[in-house]
């Protein structure tokens, strides 16, 4: 089973990041560091001829994340929603849609996810919209949505005083490893 993690923050060794590190810790996972990334606004084109597209790192990542069973998207809460640099990701999608529809959905549809979202005004509560924003998102190109984790934290290193986010990403591991084991050859 080929892991990634999206790693959606515009800081490194933030919160988001270190949720994502106790959940894959030791287990072979793609890191995608979306700050390494140049992702242009998708440009409507629906309705019209397609392109000129961006000429940007777009396809790249995208071939990186395609290639996965499982995404897990680690990402800080802004503003109640996505960062920006992940929701320019995901407007791309369009793209994909509008130049090779049926590859790409069946390809995302063979996929799983995983979000982790970290905030600190009141997470759990003023961070619904966005777990239900990617699960209307994964609906929509036929991912399987596993699971999810909201933990609370500010300042880098505040998650691991999030006893709750914690032990519920260690479950998610439990889930992680019992497929590795049912996938791997006896
Ligand atoms: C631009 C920006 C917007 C933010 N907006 C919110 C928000 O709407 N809700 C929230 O709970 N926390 C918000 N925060 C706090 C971050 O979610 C919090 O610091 C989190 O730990 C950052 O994740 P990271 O450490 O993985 O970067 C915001 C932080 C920044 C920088």
């Amino acid at each position: 089973m080929k892991i990634a993690v999206l790693y959606a923050s515009s800081r490194k060794g933030g919160n988001s990041e270190r949720l994502a590190k106790a959940l894959v810790e030791g287990l072979d996972a793609d890191s995608i560091f979306l700050t390494d990334y140049r992702i242009e606004p998708i440009i409507d084109y629906r309705h019209t001829e397609p392109g000129p597209y961006p000429e940007d790192d777009y396809r790249k990542l995208l071939d990186r994340v395609l290639k996965q069973d499982l995404l897990i998207f680690a990402t800080p809460i802004y503003w109640y929603g996505m960062p920006g640099r992940l929701k320019l990701f995901i407007d791309r999608w369009s793209q994909s849609l509008r130049e090779n529809r049926k590859d790409f959905l069946e390809r995302m549809a063979e996929k799983r996810a995983y979000v982790l979202a970290v905030g600190d005004d009141d997470p759990h509560v003023k961070g619904k919209a966005l777990i239900e924003q990617f699960r209307h998102i994964f609906d929509f190109v036929g991912i399987r949505f596993a699971g999810h984790v909201i933990g609370r934290g500010n300042r880098p290193g505040d998650i691991e005083q999030d006893s709750e986010a914690l032990s519920a990403v260690r479950k998610l591991r439990e889930q992680i490893l019992a497929e590795m084991g049912a996938c791997s050859p006896r």
